[in-house]
């Protein structure tokens, strides 16, 4: 998984038009979560749903659905199920990088429902940067005519903030944004 994510880096640094070294060396030596997800079936799957909307606060995300549908992602203000294969990876941009790409890569809004009849499981790999280092866009990013969206954060710093004071939705980033600039004032 990770020298995958690595590989997704070095492709989404070349479309950024950074080179592929540059945010491959960033993730180097990366602080990453790897999370299982179980979601037993719900006898009333309409009133309830597995994970809330959010974006993942993380980088990026390499996910794994075993064989039972129940991702949905927001898009054209609509969910849509994203079909699952057990073959395949779902990959999606977490809020981390939407950040290190100075805004040009969007977090995706994503969510998972439940059903009344089979367990779901599936497999997550968050990429995190390594806890010291500085999130900030490379300055090829950075212009009078693109300045800054986000100021300078590290990853523990963003990953508390959504433990403690703010449980991820689709605002996570614009809120903790905020809440650093009256925290530093
Ligand atoms: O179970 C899923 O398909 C999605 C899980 C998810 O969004 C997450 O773990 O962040
Ligand atoms: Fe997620």
């Amino acid at each position: 998984m990770n020298t995958l994510s690595l590989g997704i880096m070095e492709l989404l640094g070349e479309s950024l038009g950074v080179g592929n070294e540059y945010f491959r060396d960033f993730f180097e030596g990366n602080d990453s979560i790897m999370r299982l997800n179980y979601y037993p079936p719900c006898q009333k799957p309409e009133l309830t749903l597995g994970t809330g909307p959010h974006c993942d606060p993380t980088s990026l995300t390499i996910l794994h659905q075993d064989h039972v549908s129940g991702l949905q992602v927001f898009v054209d203000e609509k969910w849509h199920s994203v079909t699952p294969d057990p073959e395949a990876f779902v990959v999606n941009i977490g809020d981390t990088f939407m950040a290190l790409s100075n805004g040009i890569f969007k977090s995706c809004l994503h969510r998972a429902v439940v059903n009344n009849v089979t367990v779901r499981k599936s497999l997550a790999f968050f990429l995190c940067p390594k806890m010291d280092k500085v999130v900030k866009p490379p300055n090829a990013l950075v212009d009078y005519k693109n300045p800054r969206v986000y100021p300078d954060f590290t990853w523990p710093a963003l990953s508390e903030f959504t433990q403690k004071h703010y449980r991820a939705d689709m605002k996570t980033l614009d809120v903790f944004t905020t809440w650093l600039q009256q925290k530093n004032k």
